[in-house]
């Protein structure tokens, strides 16, 4: 069996000690390097000052090597706060409103992209398989077959593709498709994302499909799919069935007693669609007055990207709401909004799922969201909670049975709370149970086998000569 090599921006390195995994994808993709033994390539997180050269460290755990650069203050600056949290994360995410082109940025992008693929290419065996993770390395394929690297080559992008019109705004699109166009196997993580990729070629005469998801662009002929992320379903359920016993949820199982609980859990990021959310749980609060005082609504919400001057603003605009609206609705003994920036532990959160009675996840777009699945994976058969899921989050396409609520409309996000808080046990029940044998089948294991499969089978560079004529 031939060897698999990850890369991706982060790298979830097992820290001595932790029992717990950093999440789904990390346990998921592990197991996959476990099984066939390979490296794990990425960012360290760190920044190398001024020092130009950043040399790759190793740490070896068994048959799996993580391989980690740090990266100097420009790179960071450039390729991770400017090209791909400031354009590529916007842009694909619906938001050219929000997108800020600067060639110094774009240019850093595709630098650390070669810099990644020079310290890559060394640790190659001809036959290893390489899958590169999201929007960050988008370049690396090229680069690599640049130095004439004709390994097979996947690359998974985890956030949505927005269609042509969106896509096409930005400056260097054309080089981010050729980029693209360099890998074996391209996956989406719905059927919308990749609708909207081909469609996008097709428009402007750049691409053409094929059978069997293959697609001919760029002189290239390679596989595309939607290849739906998800969790550790049973395992996740576990950790929720055992958090009852946890100090933390204990905690806040005895500061809820009468209260029905609300939760929502997201990075501070404008994709998620959280002023929106506090927005619609006030107007439930004003338009079902006999709530006020028993509902508690928990919002979880880790600082993410700090550096980047819009989430920086966010987050002092959402502690701002968050203070209001707990100023002008609070009592002497209810806090409407519990508010809180701390991240919590994935098998804490699976207890806080199981507390709350309503799971609001509502961003604007997204391309999976995991917690969605979570939430689910997290309730207790006998007395299920009501998930209320935004359609423009990829896990709409699979979680039918949620409440399904368009996040612009503040009104029917509010109806859609009181709607969840007094639905009756058994069409909960039934909503539930649903989503959850689909989750159990269709969990992160498969994702990571479905890509695996088809990754190994497509034809390798130079094998598509044929076809091409
Ligand atoms: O690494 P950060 O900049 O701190 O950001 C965290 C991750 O955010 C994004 O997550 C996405 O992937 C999820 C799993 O496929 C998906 O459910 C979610 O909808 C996406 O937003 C990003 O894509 C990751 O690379 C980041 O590490
Ligand atoms: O305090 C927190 C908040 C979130 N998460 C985890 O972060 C992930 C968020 O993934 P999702 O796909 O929902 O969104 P992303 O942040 O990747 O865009 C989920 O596994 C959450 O359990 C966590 O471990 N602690």
């Amino acid at each position: 069996m031939s060897r698999l090599i990850v890369v991706s921006n982060r790298v979830p390195v097992p820290e001595k000690g932790k029992a717990a995994p950093a999440g789904g994808l990390a346990v998921a993709l592990q197991a996959a390097l476990k099984e066939r033994g390979g490296i794990w390539m990425g960012w360290s997180g760190k920044s190398s000052g001024e020092e130009e050269t950043p040399q790759i460290k190793t740490i070896i755990d068994g048959k799996i090597t993580y391989a980690l650069t740090d990266l100097t203050d420009r790179d960071v600056e450039e390729y991770y706060h400017g090209f791909a949290n400031r354009v590529l994360w916007p842009t694909f995410h619906y938001r050219i409103d929000l997108a800020e082109y600067g060639r110094k940025e774009m240019s850093g992008y595709f630098r650390v992209n070669r810099f990644f693929a020079q310290r890559l290419a060394p640790l190659l065996k001809p036959d290893d398989v390489i899958w590169v993770q999201d929007y960050h390395l988008i370049p690396l394929a090229s680069e690599l077959r640049k130095m004439g690297i004709k390994n097979r080559i996947g690359f998974f992008l985890h956030i949505p593709l927005p269609p042509a019109d969106v896509l096409l705004a930005m400056p260097v699109y054309d080089q981010i498709i050729e980029g693209l166009a360099q890998y074996d196997l391209v996956g989406f993580q719905t059927d919308y994302d990749l609708a909207n990729f081909v469609g996008a070629l097709v428009r402007e005469g750049i691409g053409e499909t094929l059978e069997d998801g293959y697609f001919k662009s760029h002189n290239r002929i390679f596989k595309t799919g939607a290849y739906p992320i998800s969790i550790e379903t049973a395992a996740f359920a576990a950790y929720a069935k055992r958090a009852v016993n946890n100090a933390m949820v204990k905690k806040a199982a005895s500061s809820i007693i009468g209260h029905d609980l609300v939760i929502g859990v997201d990075r501070l990021d404008y994709s998620k669609g959280i002023p929106q959310r506090l927005d619609a749980y006030e107007r439930f609060i004003l338009a079902n007055p006999a709530y006020q005082g028993n509902v508690s609504y928990l919002q979880v919400t880790p600082k993410s990207r700090s550096e980047v001057p819009e989430y920086e603003a966010m987050q002092r605009q959402l502690a701002e709401q968050a203070g209001r609206v707990n100023g002008e609705l609070g009592t002497v003994d209810w806090v409407p909004i519990r508010y809180m920036t701390r991240s919590v532990a994935r098998p804490i959160l699976a207890g806080l799922y199981r507390l709350a009675k309503v799971g609001l996840v509502t961003p604007m777009r997204d391309g999976m969201n995991l917690v969605a699945k979570e939430y689910i994976a997290a309730q207790d058969p006998d007395d299920p909670g009501v998930l209320i899921l935004s359609r423009f989050a990829g896990a709409a396409r699979e979680l039918k049975s949620a409440l399904l609520v368009n996040p612009y409309d503040t009104e029917g996000v509010a109806n859609a709370i009181a709607r969840a808080l007094s639905m009756p046990l058994e069409e909960r029940k039934e909503r539930w149970q649903k989503m959850m044998d689909h989750l159990l089948v269709h969990d992160v294991t498969e994702w990571c086998n479905n890509f695996m499969d088809d990754l190994t089978h497509v034809p390798q560079e130079g094998d598509h000569a044929a076809l091409l004529t």
